[in-house]
């Protein structure tokens, strides 16, 4: 059973309420002398950015056997071609909306399009996705006896008024706005998780990404650090959204999936912030990535989209003290990273 989680105001010692029923055994074969005991773990949304690149750690160890869901909505099959047809892989063209009936050890529930272009595309399906997609998972784990892991985001602390942000805030978020399907959807899924955890006593572990970036995200994926990086290997103008003074900060992929994993391997339930605390405006991002690939490319500023927050920066005390963990990759270091593997993708010789 997880441990209580009692430095935040929300309480999530579950003991008290309900006592968890020991997971029921898939099948007696499983535990046989004649079968290497592995855990089976699903990777929901695993054909996307983040999720294949933790399938690639998970699968990696060798200590486990990976499902993973996906509807390739946002997600690829050539993100994980490398483990198409490894015994301990399975993949499975699955949209979480519907019921999923898997024998599993750990859920790492990732599916939701996490890009603003994507996730305002169909805004219905998106807050489906969130709220009966975790549904889903969190019945599939409770069945199961399953720990589960939930990827929220910093976009629950809305245009925050608290700066940084800690998991203690409970933001500034405009439930009828077009991010709402995502924000609110993502406060629904977190609201579910600890639901499931007080009176049924599940095992959950809550992640707030903040912005993470990378190597195999969709060129066309919409967000800034991918458009900034493909414009100036296309030649084109980089796109600041005005008034390119607002800030993010940016975690490096593999930052992100070692935080996860030990999110979920830990005794916390969260939530707890993942993120890298660099802080940029647009405008300094994009005189960087000008410097890395094309000091002569011109910046455009466009116009931004509604609510788009003004600032983002994680205080991340709770991840270094709980979980050990803090980023290691700077900007600086990542982004020649993303930046290799676009150029490859996109086939733009070396200068
Ligand atoms: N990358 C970030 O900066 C960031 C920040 C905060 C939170 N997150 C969260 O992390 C997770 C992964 O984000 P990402 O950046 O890898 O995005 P992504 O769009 O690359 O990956 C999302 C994956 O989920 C799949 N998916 C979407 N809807 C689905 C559905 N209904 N059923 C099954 N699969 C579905 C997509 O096909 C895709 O493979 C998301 O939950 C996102 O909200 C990401
Ligand atoms: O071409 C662009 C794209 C975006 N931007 C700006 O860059 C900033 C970041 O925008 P992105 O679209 O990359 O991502 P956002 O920070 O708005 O949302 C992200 O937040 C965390 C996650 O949950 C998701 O990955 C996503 O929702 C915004 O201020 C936006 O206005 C540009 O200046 N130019």
């Amino acid at each position: 059973m997880a441990a209580a989680d009692s430095s935040n105001g929300a309480t999530t010692n579950a003991s008290s309420q309900a006592v968890p029923r020991p997971p029921p055994t898939p099948s007696p074969l499983r535990y046989s002398k004649f079968s290497q005991a592995k855990l089976r773990i699903l990777v929901t949304g695993g054909a996307g950015f983040i999720g294949s690149h933790l399938v690639d750690r998970l699968m990696e160890s060798g200590n486990n056997e990976v499902i993973v869901a996906d509807n390739f909505f946002t997600g690829s099959k050539d993100n994980l071609r490398k483990w198409i047809g490894h015994p301990n892989f399975e993949l499975i063209r699955h949209d979480v909306t519907e019921t999923l009936l898997v024998e599993v050890d750990q859920i790492y529930h990732l599916a939701c399009p996490a890009s603003p272009i994507f996730y305002k595309y169909n805004p219905v399906k998106t807050i489906k996705t969130n709220v009966i997609g975790t549904l889903n998972m969190l019945g599939l784990a409770k069945r199961v006896g399953a720990r589960i892991l939930l990827t929220s985001t910093s976009e629950v602390y809305g245009d925050p008024l608290e700066h940084p942000q800690k998991e203690e805030y409970w933001g500034n978020v405009n439930p009828i706005g077009v991010r709402s399907c995502y924000d609110e959807g993502k406060r629904v899924a977190e609201t579910l998780m600890f639901d499931y955890h007080r009176q049924h006593g599940l095992e959950i572990r809550i992640a707030r990404i903040f912005n993470t970036y990378g190597p195999r995200m969709n060129i066309d994926d919409g967000r800034v650090v991918s458009n900034f990086i493909a414009q100036a290997l296309r030649g084109e103008e980089l796109t600041v959204q005005a008034p390119g003074t607002q800030t993010r900060s940016f975690c490096y992929v593999s930052d992100m999936v070692d935080g996860l994993i030990r999110l979920m391997e830990g005794e916390n339930t969260g939530p707890i912030n993942l993120g890298n605390p660099g802080e940029f405006t647009m405008l300094e991002l994009a005189e960087a990535v000008k410097e890395l690939i094309e000091p002569s490319a011109q910046l455009k500023i466009t116009e931004n989209t509604p609510d788009d927050p003004r600032m983002r920066k994680p205080d991340i005390t709770k991840a270094k003290t709980l979980l050990g963990w803090e980023p290691k990759v700077s900007l600086r270091e990542g982004l020649p990273r993303m930046a290799e593997d676009f150029r490859l993708r996109l086939n733009v010789p070396k200068k």
